[in-house]
This record gives C-alpha cells, structure tokens and sequence, in this order.
C-alpha cells in the first residue's frame, strides 16, 4: 500500500484545530500523523507535500500559542509601495499572496485597519480565499472620517468595531442606528499624536479579541511598530516596480544602520511574490560588522 502524504488541504484543516486547541492546559498536539508543540514544531510520520510543509512552517507559530498576538499584513511591490499615488491597491500580490492574506485573516480573533484604508479601498475584510470563521473588523478612526456608506459597516456576516474619538461616539451610534447597521462604536483616547496602539490592543483584549492582524494602511502599520506594539510582520513582495506612491512604513529618521530595526526573518516562496516572515520579539543573529 502506497505511503500516506498529508496534502496543503490537510494541513490547512490542522492550523484550524491547533488554533482552537488549548494551549494553556496542553503542551503539545497530537493528531493522525502530526504531532505540534506550542511555538509551532512539527513532526509529521506521514509524507508531507511541498506546500503543506511551507503552510505549517508559516502559520503554526501563529496559532500554537498560549499568549496574545499583535502581527500585521504588508503587501508590498519591490520599491516599497502598497498603492498608487491616487490609492490604487488591487491587487499588489499575486493569487498566492492572497489566499496567504485570507489565511492570516482566518487565525485571528480580529483584523483592524486605518480610516484611510477603509475610505479608500472598501474593504470587506472577510476570509474567502480560504475555509475559516471571519475576524471581527475593527475600523480605527479616532477623528470619525470614515464615509458612512461602507461595506464593513452594510454587511452583517462579520461583527464590526467602530472605534472612534471620544467627541465622535454619540453621532456615530445614532448613525449606524439610523442606518440600521449592526456596528458597534466604541470611544477611544485621542492624544496629541492620534490614538496610542496600546490602548486599542488593551480594549480589544477586554473584548476577548487577543489575537489581532492590523492590515493597514501603511501608517496604522507604522503607529504600531514605532509603538513597539508588533510582535510580527508578514511582509509579501511582489515582483512589481510601482515606482511613486504610498509607501509600506514610514518611521522616525535615524541616522546610522546601528539604529535599523533588525528582527529575526525568515522568508518564503509564495507563487511570484516572497514573503518575509518577520518577529519583533526576537533580533536577528546575523550582522555584518
Ligand atoms: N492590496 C493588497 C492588500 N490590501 C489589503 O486588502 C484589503 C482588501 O481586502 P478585501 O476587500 O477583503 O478583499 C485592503 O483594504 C487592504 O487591507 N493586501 C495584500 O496582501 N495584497 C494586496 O495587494
């Protein structure tokens, strides 16, 4: 009898379990042919396929952990641009990047984007390119900007968050009311320099939501590194030169490379497009001095 090989849909179908599994009373997890310890080691008896390898490589330091995580989503060109100048961004990744994007989408408790990125792409925010629940959608919109008329807030297949400024809590409730949209708003701190990224992952971790994608845009992402508030960064490259337009990051000047954010990286093949794997937590061994 030939061998068993454990396909990509299989795997896929283990990332789902393991992220439901308890880590916090079990060390390891052991299902068929795979075995899984918190941090996300492998071991599988069966043969395994390319891609299913790549999948849990990529994904099981996501989901086979007991504490929280703060991780955000780049889809970038080779120059460093996630958008045209006039905000065009669909698609910057290729089909692979995508479904990669869904998969990210379907392992945590909740994706949050910028106002920007909601007035300028419409996002639906939903998992489609892969099988899995929807996150919750936090929209994060300390000056309450956003257009009323969005996707997020039309469509109930996911709950929405509205998290506005303090001063825009009461329109906003009578808004979605008036709409009849099913949103939730809730009222944030807006300080000097807008919202403080702690106080959004404090208030979505009293909501239960401790596992948190930011997805953009490029200065929500930004306002979260430059917080420190990033455990990891899924940044996906694509072979496209766009040449002017929104950039990905945009942080305070330094002067020498010494001061360099260096994480620990690791980088994978996904069709045409490369992703880096990057963890905050952890720096990067290797320099060259
Ligand atoms: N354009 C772009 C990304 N952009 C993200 O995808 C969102 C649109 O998602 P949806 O409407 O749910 O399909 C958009 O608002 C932004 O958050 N991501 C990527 O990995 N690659 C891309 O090329």
């Amino acid at each position: 009898m030939a061998a068993a090989t454990l396909s990509r849909a299989q795997a896929w179908e283990h990332v789902l379990r393991v992220r439901r599994f308890d880590w916090q009373r079990g060390f390891s997890y052991q299902h068929g042919s795979i075995s899984i310890t918190a941090g996300g080691e492998w071991h599988c008896s069966d043969d395994i396929e390319a891609g299913a390898s790549q999948l849990l490589d990529i994904m099981l330091p996501l989901v086979a952990r007991a504490t929280p995580l703060v991780m955000a989503q780049l889809g970038q060109s080779l120059d460093g641009r996630i958008a045209t100048e006039c905000g065009a961004s669909y698609y910057v990744t290729g089909e692979e990047g995508l479904v990669h994007l869904h998969a990210l989408r379907a392992v945590v408790d909740a994706v949050v984007v910028g106002a920007g990125t909601v007035a300028m792409d419409d996002p639906k925010l939903t998992v489609r390119h892969v099988t899995g629940d929807h996150p919750v959608r936090v929209v994060l919109d300390p000056r309450g900007r956003v257009p009323e008329q969005r996707f997020i807030f039309e469509d109930d297949s996911a709950p929405t968050l509205h998290l506005v400024g303090q001063a825009h809590v009461a329109r906003w409730q009578a808004c979605h009311e008036q709409h009849g949209h099913d949103v939730s708003v809730c009222g944030l701190k807006v300080g000097e320099d807008g919202v403080d990224p702690r106080a959004v992952v404090d208030l979505l971790s009293c909501r239960g939501l401790t596992c948190i994608l930011v997805e953009g845009g490029g200065m929500t992402i930004s306002r979260f590194l430059q917080e420190g508030c990033l455990d990891r960064l899924h940044s996906m490259v694509t072979p496209m030169i766009i040449g002017s337009g929104r950039p990905t990051l945009t942080l305070p000047v330094i002067e020498c490379l010494s001061q360099a954010m260096r994480p620990a990286a690791r980088h994978y093949t996904l069709g045409d497009d490369v992703l880096f794997d990057l963890d905050f937590t952890t720096v990067a061994e290797k320099g060259i001095n």
